[in-house]
């Protein structure tokens, strides 16, 4: 039996999306996300995507990191799958419910509105998330929100001279954060533009993280440090994010698909 994919893209994050929305082709697990995800041996991607039928929303989709690991929510992918539907769309996911408009090459994602609580978050003991009483060999006081999954990011005057690499698996991994982390470095460049590296839970240095670029819109605006429109340089291009008075997150940026294929579950170790 073969699985149809189509690969696609948001800002060099990238995606197998897999269509089961019609009929299930293949049952989901760690293992085979990952063995889909391994850019050696598989066919390489940050996260696999499955797209299903839902009750409460025009369809469902759902997130493995490369890792395997299934999360709640991915900003790029929802302006990739805006593409690949091709029309306006509510999306449930595990993070809540998003709203999708394709256009000018990429999407517009309504992403909701951000969770602060440390519960929520999650953190292991109640703190103060907007600045986060703990460092990191220098990396210190991060503001920690909820846009959908956990980000914790940290203001720092020059993202190149952070050792994310080294630093960013320690932080994704410290039991204050029960669930995992995604980790953000971020500089303020003016009231509306900031530049964000991001160490993502679950797949690593990625070249953009769109969850990763809300989180960091929220916590500059939250902290004073920028107006609510702002965009957002990542290596692999640029998010435009506003988050407005009544706390909704909107995201805008590229999608594009680069390939369609299909695959033998079977090659990758599934029953
Ligand atoms: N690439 C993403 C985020 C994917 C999930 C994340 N690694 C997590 O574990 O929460 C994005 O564009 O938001």
């Amino acid at each position: 039996m073969r699985v149809d994919f189509t690969k696609m893209h948001g800002l060099g994050n990238d995606f197998v999306v897999i269509d089961q929305r019609a009929r299930e082709n293949v049952h989901m697990d760690r293992a085979l996300a990952a063995a889909l995800a391994d850019r050696n041996t598989g066919i390489g991607c940050d996260q696999v995507i499955l797209l299903e039928p839902s009750e409460v929303a025009d369809f469902r989709m759902r997130i493995f990191n490369a890792d395997g690991g299934e999360v709640e929510a991915c900003g790029n992918a929802s302006r990739a799958i805006a593409l690949f539907h091709g029309s306006a769309a509510r999306i449930e996911t595990g993070g809540g419910l998003l709203e999708v408009t394709p256009g000018n090459g990429g999407a517009a994602v309504a992403m909701g509105r951000p969770r602060f609580g440390w519960e929520d978050i999650p953190l292991d003991y109640a703190m103060d998330t907007s600045e986060m009483p703990l460092s990191w060999d220098g990396l210190e006081r991060p503001f920690a929100v909820n846009v959908g999954n956990p980000h914790a990011v940290f203001f720092v005057p020059a993202i190149e001279d952070v050792e994310l690499g080294s630093l960013g698996p320690t932080i994704e991994r410290d039991p204050v954060f029960p669930e995992g982390v995604n980790v953000g470095v971020a500089s303020v460049a003016s009231r509306d533009r900031i530049s964000l590296r991001v160490w993502e839970r679950g797949a690593g240095l990625t070249r953009a993280c769109g969850t990763g670029a809300c989180a960091a819109v929220v916590a500059a605006v939250e902290r004073g440090l920028t107006d609510r429109i702002v965009t957002v340089a990542l290596p692999g291009g640029e998010l435009v994010i506003s988050y407005d008075e009544d706390g909704q997150i909107t995201m805008r940026g590229p999608a594009s698909e680069s390939f369609r294929g299909s695959f033998d579950p079977a090659d990758y170790g599934a029953a």
